[in-house]
């Protein structure tokens, strides 16, 4: 089959390293999430999760190379992550090198918060610096989208409201796909969102 000479050992491995990290915080539960990191641009290839693998526990062969369609490049008796196709859109639309999608409680309760302003807004911070966001006064708005059943559609509103300046966006009572341009941007933008996400949510319980 095409392709099935691609090495992307050390690619699978920071997709193993990303889901082992991000499962020890409690933020990929019931198998829910889906990770990559980028192999090559032209074509596209990049390294995902399997579909309903428990990332506490992710072996190397959980993780599949993937081409722009979606599908594995290589024969391979797993199906990639469900959600590869908003992995292929983002990589397609965003300069960037790895992405996180995750479920977790703060990430969910801002989403559903906030669904009606159809953003979070995040300000006044110093985590923003770890966005990327160093200037005096920085504000930044983390936009949220509907959970599209059609996953074709949920990529499609993903991208739709993806921007290199906020590396990240919300799905309504799902979860959250952050990016950066390896996999260590990734994990510091979702680990900055998560902390932002938190603190919004609970500073609404004071004066
Ligand atoms: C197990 S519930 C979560 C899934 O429906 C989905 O949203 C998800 O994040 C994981 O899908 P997957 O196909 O395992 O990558
Ligand atoms: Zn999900």
């Amino acid at each position: 089959m095409e392709g099935t000479h691609v090495d992307f050992r050390r690619e699978a491995e920071q997709v193993r390293w990303l889901a082992q990290t991000v499962a020890a915080k409690g933020w990929l539960p019931a198998t829910s999430g889906n990770l990559s990191v980028k192999v090559s641009d032209a074509p596209l290839r990049f390294a995902i999760t399997r579909s309903g693998a428990d990332k506490q526990r992710l072996a190397l062969d959980d993780v599949l190379l993937v081409g722009e369609d979606g599908r594995p490049v290589a024969k391979t008796s797993h199906r990639p992550s469900a959600e590869t196709v908003v992995h292929v859109r983002l990589y397609q639309s965003q300069p960037c090198g790895a992405i996180v999608h995750v479920h977790t409680m703060f990430n969910n309760l801002a989403s559903d918060v906030f669904f009606p302003q159809g953003y979070v807004d995040l300000a006044g911070h110093e985590l923003l610096k770890a966005l990327g966001h160093w200037e005096e006064g920085a504000r930044i708005r983390v936009p949220i989208v509907e959970n599209h059943h059609r996953l074709d559609d949920l990529a499609a509103a993903v991208a739709a409201q993806a921007q290199p300046a906020v590396p990240g966006v919300l799905v309504r009572n799902h979860g959250i796909y952050a990016w950066g341009e390896d996999a260590d941007a990734a994990l510091r933008h979702l680990e900055a969102f998560e902390f932002l996400f938190e603190y919004v949510l609970r500073r609404r319980q004071f004066p």
